[in-house]
């Protein structure tokens, strides 16, 4: 490694994976640093959930590898990928809506602490100051007492991003986090991500449809289609890149500047 760039959070070499003779992953390599906000994108079937799965265990690849700080991870179990400092946020909200917000991320914290629900009323007392500091970053704290099943649709993907954050990742990998948001919530759940990505010093790895999202917002953009990596570079280059173009524009999926 060169100079004074800061050793990558997370590094994947030739991933590779077939679902019998569909080819997801064709050698995809990438790497994201600390305080890092990387988008993956690609059209339609390109990889970008097999390439998530593969990172977080949930799915073994064929060939390749995953690293975290430096450390072989590949194949390891969810849950032990998780304890390493591997969070992750899906694009349908997994939140508990009988409990109130500030019970939901108390039970994170409870459950990344690894600790077993006999312990609860004891656990419960113990994580409320470090739940109420979770809600104060993602600006949720003035919701902490209502039940989740009251809260409106960004304020579930902010508590639930609050949740992520509880295991204290270092990584975070988030599956198009503002699905289903107008253009306005999109832009202030975007602005809150990289907020965080720089306070926590924390690499955010996430997919998205949403272009004037990734555009507006990402560090850096990685675009696969058909399993391969067809570009990996700024959101100029991106969007000026030929092959990209040819990704969106000459399949059937998308346009490059589409919104949802
Ligand atoms: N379990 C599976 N069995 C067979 N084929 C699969 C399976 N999962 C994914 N595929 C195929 O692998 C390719 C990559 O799929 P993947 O879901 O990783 O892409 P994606 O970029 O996340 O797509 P999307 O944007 O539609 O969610 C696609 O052709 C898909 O149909």
């Amino acid at each position: 490694m060169s100079g004074n760039a800061p050793a990558p959070v997370l590094e994947v070499s030739a991933l590779t994976k077939h679902y019998g003779g569909v080819r997801a992953l064709d050698g995809v390599s990438f790497a994201i640093a600390p305080g890092e906000l990387l988008a993956l994108i690609g059209p339609n079937g390109a990889g970008k959930s097999s390439c998530f799965n593969i990172i977080n265990g949930q799915l073994r690849p064929d060939a390749g590898e995953v690293r975290l700080h430096g450390r072989a991870i590949t194949g390891l179990a969810p849950r032990r990928i998780a304890r390493l400092g591997v969070g992750r946020t899906f694009q349908v909200a997994t939140v508990f809506g009988s409990m109130t917000a500030l019970e939901n991320v108390q039970m994170a914290l409870i459950a990344a602490q690894g600790r077993v629900f006999r312990l609860w009323a004891p656990a419960r007392r113990m994580a409320r100051e470090a739940a109420l500091a979770l809600l104060e970053q993602t600006g949720t704290a003035a919701l902490a007492e209502r039940p989740a099943a009251a809260l409106a649709y960004g304020d579930v993907k902010r508590l639930e991003l609050a949740m992520a954050l509880a295991g204290d990742p270092s990584l975070l990998l988030m599956d198009e986090p503002t699905a289903g948001m107008s253009a306005e919530e999109r832009q202030a759940m975007i602005a809150l991500v990289r907020r965080l990505t720089r306070s926590r010093g924390l690499a955010v790895l996430f997919t998205e449809h949403a272009m004037d999202v990734v555009f507006g917002h990402a560090d850096r953009v990685v675009v696969l289609a058909r399993g391969r990596l067809i570009a990996n570079g700024s959101v100029e280059a991106v969007q000026g890149d030929p092959a990209v173009r040819e990704a969106y524009l000459g399949g059937v999926s998308a346009s490059i500047s589409e919104t949802p």
